[in-house]
């Protein structure tokens, strides 16, 4: 009896993903979870269902998400037009009221789709058990409103939940000066998670491929760089808009303790399986200076 090539290579491809499982066993990784890659509930529901399969292969994942073109939807619905200053949003009172309605939401959102896939998720923010407490920031010298700089992270509350066999889902709301909810930049909040949790891996899941050498074309994507090369395109403007926190974020993390941070196309289907699993790298990955460069 022969058996069908077609289940022959699905076969090889489990084969393929051993090394890895065992890899990263009991290892936590951080998926940050982009607004721009929530092009609909299908690509939503695909990109949890693969973090659901992080989970069942022994993985310990945790999710922060963000919601930025939602936020920026209901602003424009209630005549309330978006500004950002390098990445960040310029947070007044009302617009953090929308933001926290609307991120609040995706959260929930996330939560219900983790669970369809027969896990246990739960959702919380910055605030939950003071998860992460803020100060205002000024970037620049520039007062941005209800724009906040993470000053403290609590861990205990998310070892607590992956204890207990739960996938968190946070929500980069913090808890602010006289107990105000504060506007986290959610590509800072998952580098300040994945560094507290002594993360091996983050993963940034946004729109685009990744870094480019040149933002015109993509052929200069970059695949792997060194936290010192990522700081260089930040400095001479290679990068802009939302890639710096994201850059920054990584640069910070590698140099925290985090083994490796990828930014990858979250629409491509099934990106972060085929980075962490298989032998071909996806996106962009920054490592640590000391870190030899070749792919995970
Ligand atoms: N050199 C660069 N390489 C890649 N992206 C860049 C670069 N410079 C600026 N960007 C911009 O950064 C954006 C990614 O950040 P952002 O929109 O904040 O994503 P997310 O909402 O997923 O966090 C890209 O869509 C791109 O427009
Ligand atoms: C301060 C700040 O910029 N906060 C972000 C939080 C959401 C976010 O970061 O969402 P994305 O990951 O989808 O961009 C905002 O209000 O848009």
């Amino acid at each position: 009896m022969t058996v069908e090539q077609k289940y022959l290579d699905k076969a090889d491809v489990l084969i393929e993903a051993l090394p890895y499982i065992r890899r990263f066993h009991d290892k936590v990784i951080v998926v940050k979870y982009g607004g721009a890659a929530m092009v609909d509930d299908g690509v939503m529901r695909r990109v949890m269902g693969d973090i659901v399969l992080l989970k069942l292969v022994g993985f310990k994942p945790i999710v922060v998400h963000g919601g930025g073109k939602e936020i920026n939807r209901w602003l424009e619905r209630i005549g309330i037009e978006p500004h950002f200053e390098n990445g960040l949003r310029v947070t007044d009172e009302p617009t953090m009221e929308m933001a926290e309605m609307v991120l609040y939401k995706v959260n929930k959102e996330l939560v219900s789709m983790a669970e369809s896939f027969g896990v246990k998720a739960i959702g919380v923010s910055g605030k939950d058990g003071a998860l992460m407490r803020v100060n205002k920031a000024y970037p620049d010298g520039e007062d941005l409103g209800y724009v906040g700089n993470i000053d403290s992270v609590r861990p205990e509350m998310l070892e607590g939940f992956l204890e207990d066999d739960y996938i968190p889902i946070v929500c980069p709301i913090g808890l602010g000066e006289e107990f105000h909810s504060y506007n986290i930049n959610a590509d800072v909040a998952a580098c300040a998670i994945a560094k507290a949790m002594h993360a091996e891996k983050l993963a940034f899941l946004s729109d685009i491929e990744g870094v480019y050498r040149d933002p015109k074309d993509p052929s200069t994507l970059i695949s792997e760089l060194h936290a010192s090369e990522a700081r260089q395109l930040i400095e001479d403007g290679t990068v802009g808009g939302g890639m710096v926190p994201k850059l920054q974020g990584c640069i910070d993390a590698v140099e925290n303790g985090v083994t490796r941070v990828h930014i990858l196309d979250g629409r491509i289907r099934h990106c972060l399986l085929l980075e962490i699993f298989t032998n071909k790298g996806v996106g962009s990955s920054v490592i640590g200076d000391n870190t030899p460069k070749f792919h995970s």
